[in-house]
């Protein structure tokens, strides 16, 4: 089966999203989310240029020569711009397998591991009680699981919370980046603070997770997750920056709280040491971002030989391709633990129709040939791009700091 076709999709349906679309001479076609944050353009440019006239007349059965193809004879390896292009493809020739076979992709992984993948959804609020209004508002919803984030006394803008409350926060919400303040003191005073209301409020059962976006050191994260022990957090994400992996046994040596770390790495070295030090409990990095199903499988095979589960990363900037075929993944994972999901607006739902389905606190993947996600080209087109940038983190003196 060859591959005839290959071309970029770019929309901005409320967000921008890039699509990979590859089609075969069968007729079949697959497709895959290339959506980089804030940096769509590179991984177009990226696939435009050197990626997709090589794929012109290759078998699209042969993933795994594709992937190590495009991955080792780039020379220039790793990277999120290289890894997310690597991924939209290996997703799109996933989909096209899967379709060839006449099954959902879960079967082409193994078969189903669950009946259902549990997810966990997003309450922001201005202050502790706008939190609160909304954990209420997920739980009736049905969620079992519902990361927390609010904003903190003094600190005018916090990145993850919400304009206004009942609304998604959008991660790149300006033409520019935004400049956003950070106080570390009033963050690790005030925030415990949240965790105590929201067990107070809604009892033992609840998951509770919450993000801290990078921002506190090796020994500030091992502080807070010490001060949070009672509240039994699912997990504590993002403590610290995580380029010095070995920055974590600190961490690891002060608290038992669950940490959760990946969302920005691209690669299995981003996450080694993590994992075979058994410094995390979560890995999140996810198909998009780092080379697709063929790569993130290794990641998570290696996972659970140290008892470390899956979490992937799913804000509204992966697009539902990804989503798709990141439940298909998780139904068949051994070691599963949580997916992250923040509801797509509806626009983007239209633009991207899907087999999956939310209930109860959980989401099924769909039995539709291939990961069950399509592209409405004609309305894609609708919505052309438009430039968006994650915000950066100053302290109150004006430092440039994580997020
Ligand atoms: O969903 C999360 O956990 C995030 O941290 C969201 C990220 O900031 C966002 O996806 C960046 O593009
Ligand atoms: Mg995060």
């Amino acid at each position: 089966m060859k591959i005839v076709e290959a071309r970029v999709i770019v929309t901005c349906p409320g967000r921008n999203l890039v699509t990979l679309k590859i089609v075969t001479d069968e007729g079949l076609y697959g497709i895959g989310d290339a959506t980089l944050n804030g940096r769509e353009l590179a991984v177009v440019a990226y696939l435009e240029e050197h990626v997709l006239p090589a794929l012109i007349g290759r078998d699209a059965h042969r993933i795994e020569d594709i992937w190590q193809y495009l991955y080792r004879g780039a020379y220039w390896r790793r990277g999120p711009v290289t890894m997310t292009a690597i991924a939209a493809v290996d997703v799109a020739l996933w989909d096209i397998k899967a379709k060839a076979a006449n099954m959902p992709l879960y079967q082409l992984l193994g078969g189903k591991s669950r009946e259902r993948v549990m997810v966990y959804g997003h309450a922001t609020g201005k202050d502790i009680e706008g939190c609160l209004d909304e954990v209420a508002r997920h739980v009736e919803l049905g969620y079992k699981a519902v990361r927390v984030q609010c904003g903190i006394p003094g600190i005018a803008t916090t990145y993850g919370v919400a304009k206004r409350s009942g609304e998604r926060y959008e991660p790149a919400d300006s033409d520019l980046p935004a400049e956003h303040v950070w106080d570390t003191a009033k963050y690790l005073n005030y925030v415990p603070k949240l965790f105590a209301a929201v067990r107070e409020r809604f009892g033992d059962d609840l998951h509770i997770l919450h993000d801290v976006h990078h921002r506190l050191t090796p020994i500030e994260a091992g502080r807070l997750g010490k001060a949070v022990e009672p509240y039994n957090l699912f997990w504590l994400e993002d403590c610290t920056p995580a380029e010095n992996q070995q920055s974590f046994r600190l961490i690891r040596q002060h608290t038992t709280t669950p940490l959760a770390v990946g969302e920005v790495f691209n690669s299995i070295h981003d996450c080694r040491e993590l994992i075979q030090e058994q410094l995390i409990d979560y890995i999140r990095t996810t198909l998009v971002h780092a080379g697709g199903i063929t790569h993130v499988r290794r990641i998570a095979d290696f996972a659970a030989l140290f008892q470390v589960r899956t979490g992937f990363h799913g804000a509204t900037d992966l697009s539902p391709v990804c989503m798709g075929a990141a439940l298909h993944f998780d139904t068949w994972v051994p070691n599963f633990g949580i997916q992250e999901h923040m509801p797509h607006e509806e626009h983007i739902d239209e633009v991207f129709p899907h087999a999956y389905r939310f209930e109860d606190g959980h989401f099924t993947p769909g039995d539709a040939p291939g990961h069950g996600v399509d592209i409405d080209e004609d309305l894609a087109r609708q919505y052309p791009y438009k430039r968006a940038s994650l915000p950066v983190n100053r302290l109150e003196d004006g430092t440039l700091w994580h997020w």
